[in-house]
């Protein structure tokens, strides 16, 4: 069928099609009544997506019109559980009255709904934020990106080398991502490889969005200002342009402007610590191994009492900056809300906790506010929130810097809460469209038209006494219902007392119903003032959102300012409940820890009862910079890792740290390497992945790196692996000089120490006890002495013959291997290798832009690449 020839379909099909036309990629939900419908493919898609009926009614252009239809009341749900598959909904509504014009009631898209640009509450997750990234791939090697939350105030922007790309949208990790439909397919496959590595939406928009001086221009509009220099945000061409694509997408779904985006900040490479993807899953700082939301570094530490302060909390432990003032800022503030005033009963941040407990998500109400979306109940719980916050203010200790700013954040705009305690019914109805939102005393006439409605019953009970006397029936009845309206009910038996104007409106078994003149008159306006007491109501609401506009900005500051502060009392919280103890920051290249444990492993050895952690000591400079890690299966070498690893990124971003003492030195990055299983998704196998991470540390890890390496080399042969293993730490240790623990089962690499001074040996102990092993976690100097390969399997509860079989074989190994044991120097340098001279076809090929070029160009460089060639090798 042909869709776009409108003219042969049903007025109201042909409204359909044009409506659809804007949005080809998006479901449309058209309303009709109580309903929304999908009509043709996108019921199809919704019957298989939702599991709801798909049905065929009447016909429109000579075919029957498939459909599918959700009720209104129930749409949330829907929407919910499309967005959660990565699809979009466009809203379409009746905004004309029914029965006004000729045709079809006017219909328009409201909004629409995005993975991306989600504002919701229902649809959001208090916990994290949902997150719109523009990505702006340019010919000139930097890629510009943009990215929000629509019900955030902030928008940030980078400009990134193209090969670092991955890393930062691992890192922001957004659920919507939007990239120009002029990229080359190349671009585009590795948009999607990335999107398989961590799911989001991937929506292509026109290249004549993607403009540098058009973002720039709305980037000025949105912030008020004539220049970005106040943001640092000048000269960056292909973030702008990424800019200006994200805030009109944003804005397309909003069906408005994004007023309260009113921050701006630009992020460079280099003013984080790096924390690869590897790193982030590795370390479970938000998810674990298996994908699950705890238990991670983040569930420990989040004890926030609002989401605002959650999502915040994950955002400081997802990008540390390689700066520490900041860090040192916060752990001053922990400092302050952790020590008693003389005389309180408690530390300022038990109280301040207790003060934060239940109070409303300010940033995201804000944002609807500015969206025109914000619900009354959301209304109500803002004015407690704004009276909450006015009482953290005096509870705040003032001697640390960031505190006191905080405090000034903390006074509710001038006017707002009388504007909504004046407007707001204490517990306002869930909708507008349901009446009952707007107090009574706000507004003369809307208090005219409720009287009249709620002074119906008085009405009604005066008529009934002065009817009965006027007929002498006294039995008879004035009473109202929603079918027929008001009505006076007589009993057969009276009828004929009877009065004249009295018209029959209804005729029962056993009585009969009528209406007078006087009757009439009441009905109309009686019903007629509730009709307009609704209207007067959504005009009120819509009054009282203009008036709440001028404040969107204060709000959002308010919003940041309890946020940070509840993020603070919690590192407070968890630094007093878990025993930990502030980190210094030092200018030499350090990292030293007293006594530090791996939280997460604490806890839950805690939660099941099974022995105390065994804390260690880390020392880590200039002249140690490497440990070489040996020990038993199980005895504990990825634990000491990792905490060590954990331990400088909670320090980084300002939090007390799980250990009695520690001193870090600068840091500007960390990278792990640990066993992992095969990654699927990306078809590579466990050794590929191995090395490929590998390689990327060696090539990305300076000298002010933290690298965790454990057990390199093991995905393959023996020699194989022991030979790269070795290669990887004589890299690390003389060319990279990175700070690094490097776990193995190699025992050949415990001699590694002995001719490279900055690397030491240490294992996790452990003891026999009979044939059984008994781990004692301790960190120890020196090598280990055995590796229990064979106690750890017994303990798994390997089959005591295959036990038996495996002790005989290693004797044997065991006996062999002394005698044959070659002297090769593992360790010694490779010769010299002659550095191939490059050749001229080389050269012309390395300055290349591939992504740049046109197939055109791209064969034109082809004949000179071929004639080169020639021209080197004396041929053709
Ligand atoms: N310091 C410690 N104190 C108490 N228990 C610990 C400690 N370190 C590790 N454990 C316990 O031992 C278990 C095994 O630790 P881990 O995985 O670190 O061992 P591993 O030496 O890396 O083993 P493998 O070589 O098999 O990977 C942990 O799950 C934890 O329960």
């Amino acid at each position: 069928m042909d869709k776009l020839d409108v003219s042969a379909h049903t007025p109201m099909m042909a409204q359909y099609f044009r409506l659809k036309a804007d949005h080809p990629d998006t479901l449309l939900f058209y309303r009709m009544g109580d309903f929304y419908e999908l009509f043709y493919g996108d019921a199809e898609k919704a019957a298989r997506l939702l599991d709801i009926t798909l049905t065929q009614r009447g016909q429109s252009g000579g075919q029957p019109v498939v459909m599918a239809g959700v009720p209104f009341h129930a749409v949330d749900a829907y929407l919910g559980r499309l967005i959660k598959l990565g699809e979009s909904v466009a809203i379409c509504e009746q905004v004309g009255e029914v029965g006004a014009g000729k045709g079809p009631v006017e219909r328009k898209v409201m909004r629409v709904v995005t993975p991306g640009t989600l504002t919701d509450a229902e649809l959001l997750n208090d916990k994290s934020e949902s997150l719109l990234l523009a990505v702006q791939a340019s010919g000139r090697n930097a890629i510009g990106l943009a990215w929000l939350s629509v019900t955030g105030a902030e928008l940030r922007l980078a400009e990134c080398p193209a090969d670092t790309l991955e890393a930062w949208i691992a890192r922001i990790a957004p659920s919507e991502l939007l990239y120009n439909a002029e990229v080359t397919p190349a671009f585009e496959n590795r948009l999607k490889a990335a999107r398989a590595a961590q799911p989001f939406t991937l929506s292509v928009r026109p290249a004549w969005q993607f403009d540098g001086a058009l973002g720039e221009r709305k980037l000025c509009e949105q912030l008020g200002s004539t220049s970005l220099a106040a943001w640092n945000a000048e000269g960056l061409p292909n973030a702008h342009a990424a800019a200006s694509a994200l805030l009109g997408y944003a804005e397309h779904t909003q069906g408005r402007a994004l007023s309260h985006v009113q921050r701006l900040t630009v992020e460079r490479d280099g003013d984080l610590i790096e924390l690869p993807p590897a790193t982030r899953r590795n370390l479970e700082l938000v998810q674990t191994l298996r994908g699950e939301d705890s238990p991670t570094l983040f569930s420990l530490l989040d004890t926030c009492m609002t989401g605002m302060g959650s999502r915040l909390l994950k955002r400081w432990l997802l990008s540390p900056r390689r700066e520490r003032s900041e860090a040192q800022a916060r752990l001053d503030a922990i400092g302050t809300l952790q020590s008693h005033a003389p005389g309180a009963a408690v530390a300022p941040w038990r109280a301040l906790r207790d003060a934060l407990k239940n109070t409303s998500d300010v940033e995201r109400i804000a944002a609807r506010i500015a969206l025109r979306q914000v619900r009354p109940r959301e209304l109500v719980a803002l004015r407690l929130a704004l009276a909450k916050a006015e009482q953290l203010a005096p509870l705040l200790p003032g001697d640390a810097a960031l505190l006191q700013q905080i405090a000034q954040t903390l006074a509710p705009p001038a006017g707002c809460v009388e504007l909504l305690v004046s407007a707001m019914k204490p517990d306002p109805a869930a909708l507008v469209r349901d009446g009952g939102v707007i107090a009574t005393g706000h507004d003369a006439e809307l208090d005219e038209l409720r009287a009249i409605s709620e002074n119906c019953d008085d009405f009604l009970l005066q008529l009934e006494v002065q009817e009965r006397e006027r007929t002498g029936i006294s039995n008879l009845r004035v009473q109202f219902n929603r079918v027929h309206g008001f009505y006076i009910e007589v009993t057969q038996s009276a009828l004929a007392k009877v009065p004249d104007n009295y018209r029959r409106r209804q005729t029962l078994k056993n009585a009969e119903r009528f209406i007078t003149p006087e009757l009439k008159a009441f009905e109309d306006k009686a019903l007629s003032a509730q009709d307009r007491a609704l209207a007067r109501e959504k005009w009120l609401y819509e009054q009282l959102l203009d008036a709440l506009q001028p404040h969107v900005n204060a709000l959002t500051r308010l919003a940041t300012g309890i946020a940070t502060l509840d993020a603070l009392c919690t590192l407070a919280e968890r630094s007093h409940t878990l025993h930990w103890k502030a980190p210094g920051f030092v200018a030499h290249p350090c990292i030293e820890i007293v006594q530090g444990r791996h939280p997460v492993v604490e806890a839950r050895l805690a939660e099941k009862s099974s022995g105390g952690f065994i804390a260690n000591d880390t020392a880590l400079g200039p002249q140690q910079r490497m440990q070489v890690i040996t020990g038993p299966n199980m005895g504990g070498k990825s634990t000491y890792m990792r905490q060590i690893a954990i331990i400088v990124l909670l320090a980084s971003i300002g939090s007390h740290v799980p250990a009695t003492a520690c001193r870090l030195g600068p840091i500007d990055a960390i990278h792990t390497r640990i066993g992992a299983a095969d990654d699927l998704a990306n078809a590579q196998s466990t050794f590929m992945l191995e090395m490929t991470e590998a390689a990327q540390i060696l090539h990305s890890a300076s000298a002010q790196s933290l690298v965790l390496m454990d057990e390199i080399g093991r995905g393959t042969s023996t020699f194989d692996g022991l030979a790269l293993a070795a290669g990887i730490a004589a890299q690390l240790h003389d060319r990279t000089k990175a700070f690094t623990l490097f776990a193995t089962h190699y025992f050949e690499l415990t001699e590694f120490p002995a001719t490279h001074h900055g690397a030491v040996n240490m294992h996790v102990s452990a003891t026999e006890s009979g044939r059984d092993i008994v781990f004692l976690h301790e960190m120890q100097p020196g090598p280990a002495s055995k590796s229990y390969g064979i106690q750890v399997a017994r303990l798994a509860g390997m089959p005591a013959a295959v036990v038996n079989h495996a002790r005989q074989a290693l004797e044997a190994l065991e006996a062999q291997q002394t005698q044959t044991r070659a002297q090769v120097d593992l360790f010694a340098p490779p010769p010299a290798a002659q550095a191939p001279a490059t050749s001229a076809v080389e050269s012309a090929l390395a300055t290349l832009d591939l992504d740049a070029m046109s197939p055109r160009e791209a064969l034109e460089a082809l004949y000179t690449l071929q004639k080169l060639n020639q021209r080197e090798t004396g041929r053709g």
